[in-house]
């Protein structure tokens, strides 16, 4: 697949261009149903699998107060996109200001059209893009009978155990409130956050007996606060882990961290990326009375993420 992030890449019109659009943020399982759509009309026609995204989010330019916390930064968009293997190209395209007052006509006939040689569609029921949103299906059929494309809407895609729809929003809310499992069915795989490894305050190893790979997350999505199983990916491999997010309420220097202990695993990892796919939320953050009881804690914690480690068979293949 081939990524573009400038206009200016586009040097001709794309071969019988289907596409979609969307900010498809956390690219689940409904964004992956889309894409199968623009992959199957231009099998038909023998055109181009196009995929349309922006970046940064619009709601960040537009109205940065109410800016969703997102379920994939731009690179994690990209690889998820590439990794369905069903678009041949992805404009990811710069959003500011200025391309927020485009009228969404224009945008149609002299971006989708001229420049990208649309001749077919494929948004989600309720989409509307465009300055004010008037890029609505009702416009999009208007001028495709006008100007000879095709406009498809699929119905919704709704998750196999929760019988709602797929959505982005869904997915931020159960994982605002700590519920990484039910993200699951809807994104098809484990919530992830990724970040560089920063310098803690240096009790973990120390203090605890239990060093923890600490990582700050920008405008990413934040389980509740809590201990969660999870897996971490270092440069070395996928591993166990458990994470805490939180205030580490028995000290009390009030700091958020987002930090995780790899099980069995004793590197230096610090300024190294790494990342983080949330199992199984384990309990609240508490005060404990002391080192010694929250260490004690801790342990017990690991017993419980490596029976569910276990359940899952997530041992051998992670
Ligand atoms: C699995 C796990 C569970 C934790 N649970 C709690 C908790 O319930 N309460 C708390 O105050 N701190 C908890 N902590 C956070 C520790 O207090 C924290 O790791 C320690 O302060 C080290 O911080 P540092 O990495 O910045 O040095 C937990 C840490 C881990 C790894
Ligand atoms: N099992 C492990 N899990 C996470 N980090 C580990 C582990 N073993 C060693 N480390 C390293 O130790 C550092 C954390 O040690 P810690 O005492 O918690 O200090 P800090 O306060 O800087 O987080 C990590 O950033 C990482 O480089």
């Amino acid at each position: 697949m081939q990524v573009i992030e400038h206009i200016s890449e586009i040097l001709q019109p794309f071969h019988k261009a289907v596409v979609s659009i969307g900010n498809f943020d956390g690219v689940h399982k409904g964004h992956t149903a889309l894409f199968q759509r623009v992959r199957e009309k231009a099998d038909a026609i023998g055109g181009t699998a196009i995929g349309i995204t922006f970046d940064p989010h619009p709601l960040v330019v537009i109205r940065p107060d109410h800016r969703p916390p997102l379920i994939t930064m731009k690179e994690q968009k990209i690889e998820l996109i590439t990794a369905t293997g069903m678009l041949d190209v992805l404009l990811v395209l710069p959003f500011d200001k200025k391309f927020a007052t485009i009228p969404a006509e224009d945008f149609i006939r002299k971006f989708l059209i001229q420049t990208i040689g649309m001749q077919g569609i494929i948004v989600g029921p309720d989409y509307a893009f465009g300055r004010n949103r008037e890029g609505s299906i009702e416009l999009l059929e208007r001028l495709g009978a006008e100007l000879d494309f095709d406009v498809t809407v699929p119905q919704w895609i709704t998750s196999e155990n929760r019988h709602e729809r797929i959505s982005s929003t869904k997915i931020r809310e159960v994982v605002a409130l700590g519920n990484v499992e039910a993200a699951v069915p809807m994104l098809g795989r484990y919530y992830q956050v990724r970040g560089r490894v920063e310098s803690g305050r240096q009790r973990g190893g120390r203090l605890l007996g239990f060093p923890t790979a600490n990582i700050g997350l920008q405008d990413e999505l934040c389980p509740a606060a809590g201990v969660y199983a999870v897996t971490a990916e270092t440069h070395q491999g996928t591993h166990l882990g458990v994470a805490n997010i939180g205030y580490s309420p028995t000290f009390d220097d009030n700091i958020f961290t987002v930090e995780v202990h790899i099980l069995d695993f004793s590197e230096n990892i610090y300024g190294k990326q790494i990342r983080i796919n949330f199992i199984q939320r384990l309990r609240g953050e508490k005060k404990f009375s002391g080192i010694e009881a929250l260490s004690q804690q801790i342990h017990y914690d690991i017993e419980k993420a490596r029976e569910i480690f276990n359940q899952k068979e997530l041992k051998e293949k992670p």
